[in-house]
């Protein structure tokens, strides 16, 4: 499996989502924002950062980036995608899943460790995890995630949602919500289940030395799920 991470100006997290993938031995290349081609990859990925210095909306802009046109084509292909904090206000921007993301609810951009539980049994990045709760860091000040009633529903009914924030149990509490988003929501996926965004960095817990790999349980999931 051949990994692509698109680098649009005002990506930082690009370097730490090739690592974590080098770490997990597979063939990574980084993608220009202006390039036109995906390079063979088979999933891609969009990494956390501030495209365009958020400005107008975070990930407004770089929806409308050149690259953006191949990467829609791919994941309705029913190519793997995946867009992480940033790179998943990308994916709400293009309309490759459903809801938005929308500024915490204290206002503050919030750098804390959150657990997830996850939710959907059939989805590519969750089905095989098995524990309550895992410890994953969160960096963002726009990540409060909103959809209306009738998508909320629709997401509950087909499993789209992939995680949810909770306690170090895997209680889903008010209390365990850092952002305000509704019902606790911390990652979503497409119908088609092949575009994953959330807002929480498992890149950023997948090296030992960091004395955090919760993450990278997470992340193992695409291999197991995608190599067999
Ligand atoms: N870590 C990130 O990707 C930052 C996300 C985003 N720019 C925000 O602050 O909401």
């Amino acid at each position: 499996m051949k990994f692509g991470v698109v680098v649009f100006p005002g990506s930082n997290c690009d370097q730490d989502a090739v690592d974590t993938l080098e770490l997990m031995d597979q063939e990574v290349v980084k993608l220009w924002h202006k390039d036109h081609d995906l390079q063979g990859c088979d999933f891609i990925i969009l990494p956390g950062g501030f495209s365009y210095g958020d400005y107008l909306r975070t990930g407004a802009v770089a929806r409308f980036s050149p690259i953006m046109n191949e990467v829609i084509a791919h994941a309705n292909r029913g190519g793997y995608l995946m867009g992480i904090c940033n790179g998943f206000q990308i994916l709400a921007e293009a309309r490759l899943v459903p809801g938005v993301l929308l500024q915490n609810a204290n206002q503050q951009y919030i750098c804390k460790n959150v657990f997830l539980t996850p939710q959907s049994p059939d989805a590519l990045l969750t089905a095989g995890l098995d524990r309550a709760a895992y410890k994953i860091p969160m960096a963002h000040g726009e990540g409060r995630y909103f959809a209306d009633a009738d998508t909320l529903k629709e997401l509950n009914d087909n499993g789209q949602v992939l995680f949810r924030y909770c306690d170090e149990t895997g209680a889903v509490t008010e209390a365990a919500n850092p952002n305000g988003s509704l019902e606790n929501i911390a990652g979503v996926t497409n119908k088609g289940k092949n575009v994953f965004g959330m807002m929480p960095h498992p890149e950023r817990a997948a090296d030992p030395a960091l004395n955090n790999t919760d993450g990278r349980l997470i992340l193992d999931q695409i291999l197991k799920a995608v190599l067999v």
